[in-house]
């Protein structure tokens, strides 16, 4: 059985513990690698040997930099296939979604950011003819960067990219349901030539090897993605000690549709916002507004093409869902849609677990679910869900629906549909998110800041957003 093991220095180590859990199949249930259950001691030798490698690595030309960079990059796109089927076995999503989002981005994230940093340019002010500013941005440090298991890999190097690229040196967690592409990324990092300390990554518990990189004090910089209860308990450990701090936390986005819209467009792609992924996307567009001389139209074909989702083993490449990422989760996902009915909920199609049989047989797998009548403030539609449930609900009015999409407490995306510009512009601006898809959802230039309001978070990432982060800003005014 495969153990995985801790990246430190440029080599793979175990726990100091010596130590380890269970990493399951979510398709089949089975365990099938060991995760080592590192704790603040193997923090403390990544963090050392991050602090090492920073004064060369911070120095070293940026051309030089974006060189390993940009070769692991192209070793991400050598091990495609192989990483896919990692991601898919140990996420539960369907291989071919692996192969055909997960995987590419992940050595887009790393192209991006390593050609981002060479043009990533100081700023001057011209103070008339009295004074020049100047302002410079110098890596923080030691970063580090947490990551969640709905799409492990892409968000991963979505965070360590820019930081590496900015002249950061990183303590790394990716999520312990799923470790293992972070565990071959980091084979892939030694033979692009990394330098030994420049990137560690520690596998374990949240609570316990996350929570000691948060409140380790040589690590200057947060980047978490996750939960948004996770994210308080960080900023609590985290703000008293000054740390910089990027937050990207949950979602309950609207999906908003009015009866002007492209009517097959719209229909196609929020069934992709609602299941891709199972569902588990922070941005999926759980809850759907739907203009009413439009409602009963679209609930009829939305449920129709709902039903012709295969729900089946994630390697056969026909499957649309796979399996949800474990036990517990599937478990929680099934509880809202018991909440759901207890709410006045209708479900239309789905509400079940799915057993699929076969060398699936003990797989964690619930059907696309889809429920009508239910008020827009009812738990079911205030709670993030994270798996493939969504609900349904009329509207009237553009007040009633901008009421409804901002009653919850999370503000990360939203979706609209029209094809009136002013009406998507009007609505957009009011919308409180900080992603807005119009006539489109996921649709992704890395250029541009990404991140969410309220309980959503704190920060925004990509593009230059995510190289500010990762450097201090200093001001320099000469007096002419
Ligand atoms: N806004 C976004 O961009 C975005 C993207 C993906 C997922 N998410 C959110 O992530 C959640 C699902 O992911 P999850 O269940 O892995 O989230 P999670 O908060 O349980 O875990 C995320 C990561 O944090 C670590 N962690 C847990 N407790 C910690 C602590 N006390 N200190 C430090 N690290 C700790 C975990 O080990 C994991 O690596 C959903 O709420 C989803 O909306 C948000
Ligand atoms: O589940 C959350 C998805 C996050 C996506 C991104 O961070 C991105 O596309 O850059």
């Amino acid at each position: 059985m495969i153990k995985i093991q801790n990246y430190i220095a440029g080599a793979l180590h175990p726990p100091v513990s010596e130590k380890y859990f269970d990493n399951i199949n979510p398709a089949t249930g089975e365990v099938y690698a060991q995760i080592p259950d590192s704790e603040a001691q193997d923090v403390d030798r990544a963090v050392t040997a991050a602090k090492k490698a920073f004064v060369s690595w911070s120095t070293m030309p940026v051309e030089k930099r974006s060189l390993i960079l940009n070769k692991i990059a192209d070793l991400i796109d050598r091990d495609h296939q192989k990483l896919a089927l990692a991601e898919s076995i140990d996420n539960g999503k369907p291989v071919k979604l692996a192969k055909v989002v997960d995987i590419p981005r992940a050595s887009a994230n790393m192209r991006f950011f390593a050609t981002a940093s060479i043009h990533f340019a100081s700023e001057a002010h011209i103070t008339d003819e009295d004074a020049i500013n100047y302002t410079t941005r110098t890596p923080v440090g030691v970063a580090g960067c947490i990551s969640p298991w709905n799409l492990p890999l892409y968000l991963f190097t979505w965070k360590i990219a820019p930081a590496l690229a900015s002249g950061c040196t990183v303590v790394a967690k990716p999520s312990e349901l799923t470790p293992m592409t972070a565990f071959l990324f980091s084979s892939l990092c030694m033979e692009a030539g990394l330098p030994a300390g420049v990137l560690n990554i520690i596998h374990g518990l949240g609570a316990k090897a996350g929570q000691a990189i948060v409140e380790h004090p040589d690590v200057n910089a947060i980047s978490f993605t996750g939960g948004t209860v996770t994210g308080k308990k960080i900023a609590a450990t985290a703000a008293p000690m000054f740390k910089k701090l990027s937050l990207e936390l949950g979602g309950k986005n609207p999906n908003i549709i009015f009866a002007d819209c492209d009517f097959e467009n719209a229909i196609a792609v929020s069934l992709q916002s609602s299941f891709s992924n199972q569902g588990e996307i922070c941005l999926c567009g759980s809850r759907i507004f739907v203009e009413r001389p439009l409602y009963e139209k679209f609930v009829d074909e939305f449920v129709k093409r709902t039903k012709m989702l295969t729900v089946g083993d994630p390697l056969d490449e026909m499957t649309k869902l796979g399996a949800l990422v474990s036990e517990v989760h599937m478990k929680k996902v099934l509880s809202y849609v018991n909440l759901a009915t207890t709410e006045g909920g209708k479900i239309l199609t789905g509400g079940n677990q799915v057993h699929v049989g076969g060398r699936c047989a003990d797989g964690f797998f619930v059907e696309p679910t889809v429920i009508v009548g239910l008020k827009h403030d009812c738990r079911t539609n205030q709670e993030e869900i994270f798996g493939p449930v969504v609900t349904i609900m009329p509207f009237d009015t553009e007040d009633e629906v901008l009421q409804y999409a901002n009653s919850t407490t999370y503000g990360l995306s939203a979706t609209i549909w029209t094809e009136n510009l002013k009406r998507a512009h009007r609505i957009s601006s009011k919308v409180k998110s900080g992603i807005i898809w119009v006539n489109c959802w996921l649709f992704r230039d890395l250029r541009t800041p990404f991140g969410g309001m309220k309980q959503s978070g704190v920060g925004r990432e990509g593009g230059w957003d995510a190289l500010k982060f990762f450097t201090d800003t200093k001001n320099v005014c000469i007096k002419l």
